[in-house]
């Protein structure tokens, strides 16, 4: 007999706003910023094994095999649920890594959610998004699949609708360093906490953007390449610059005019997740 199989989507998400509040003691801080998905992310299938072992099969570059994300994320949940089966992981990655995009969270939460269902281990989502946050911080709005207002370091997400545009994202080829940009002295680090809610309109500024732009010319030129078009935003701490477009054929038309030294793609915003919408097809 095969091992039950499932193939899943793994999408990036941005931050249409990020502020700053300020430092806890522990050196992390405290950030107010909105979630949003793209229709556009990686691809993970996934097969059960009755061994017991964790067994991701395509290679990265940079990631030795216990450290990637999809590995850790699957030995968590064996540990803590004590599940005796084990699985084989392939990924078809094609979100850039380091880009602000969220790619290896996302791929953390996919795998979290989908061993949840192929493992029939019944944890809810409060569970899930417990164990995504030791993590990392964005590790939780993945596994709750809805764009969200998040505080704390990411982790109080209350569920919002923003508009949802088709995107360019532009992709500088720089991996930018988030520990570096949250240590750097110039970075805002005290902006005061937005009470309202819903959070008014034109509050969509990201505070990491002016230390990421003057640190990284490549980031610069994208921000001002597509502010020629559009508002240009940071995502994270990027690399990452995205504008929404009202139609997916002016996102394209501005997509046309990039070279081959500044790459991006034209995705669709969304409020919930692919990775969601596919799983609730499965029920
Ligand atoms: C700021 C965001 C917004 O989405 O940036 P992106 O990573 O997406 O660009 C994330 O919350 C990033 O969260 P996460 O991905 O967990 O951050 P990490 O890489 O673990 O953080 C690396 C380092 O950045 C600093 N850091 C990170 C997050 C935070 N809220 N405060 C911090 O001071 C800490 O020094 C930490 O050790
Ligand atoms: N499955 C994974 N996909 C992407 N990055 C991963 C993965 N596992 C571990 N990583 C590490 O996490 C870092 C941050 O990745 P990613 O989440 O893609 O970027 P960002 O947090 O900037 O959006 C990568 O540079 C890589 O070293």
């Amino acid at each position: 007999m095969t091992a039950p199989r499932l193939t899943l989507p793994s999408p990036a998400k941005l931050n249409l706003m990020l502020h700053i509040l300020g430092r806890r003691e522990d050196g992390y801080h405290e950030l107010q910023t909105i979630f949003q998905f793209l229709d556009y992310g990686d691809e993970i299938t996934f097969a059960v094994r009755d061994d017991g072992v964790i067994r991701l099969h395509t290679e990265f570059a940079d990631v030795p095999h216990d450290s990637n994300l999809i590995v850790k994320a699957a030995k968590k949940l064996q540990e803590q649920s004590g599940c005796s089966l084990g699985i084989d992981i392939w990924i078809e990655k094609i979100l850039p890594m380091g880009g602000g995009i969220g790619g290896g969270s996302s791929n953390a939460a996919t795998t979290l959610l989908g061993l949840n269902h192929l493992w029939q281990l019944g944890w809810d989502e409060d569970r899930l998004a417990a164990l995504g946050l030791t993590l990392g911080a964005d590790v939780p709005v993945f596994v709750r699949g809805h764009a969200a207002f998040a505080e704390g370091v990411g982790e109080k997400l209350t569920p919002v609708e923003p508009e949802e545009p088709w995107y360019l994202v532009l992709v500088p080829q720089v991996s930018v360093s988030t520990a570096e940009i949250f240590s750097d002295p110039l970075l805002t680090r005290n902006t005061p906490p937005i009470k309202v809610r819903p959070v008014p309109k034109g509050n969509s500024r990201n505070d990491c953007l002016p230390v990421v732009a003057r640190r990284y010319p490549d980031v610069r030129n994208a921000l001002n390449l597509l502010g020629k078009f559009t508002e240009a935003k940071l995502t994270g701490t990027g690399s990452c610059v995205f504008g929404g477009f009202p139609s997916k054929a002016e996102a394209d038309k501005v997509s046309a005019l990039l070279t081959e030294t500044l790459t991006g793609f034209v995705a669709k915003g969304s409020n919930i997740s692919m990775l969601h919408r596919k799983l609730q097809s499965l029920l």
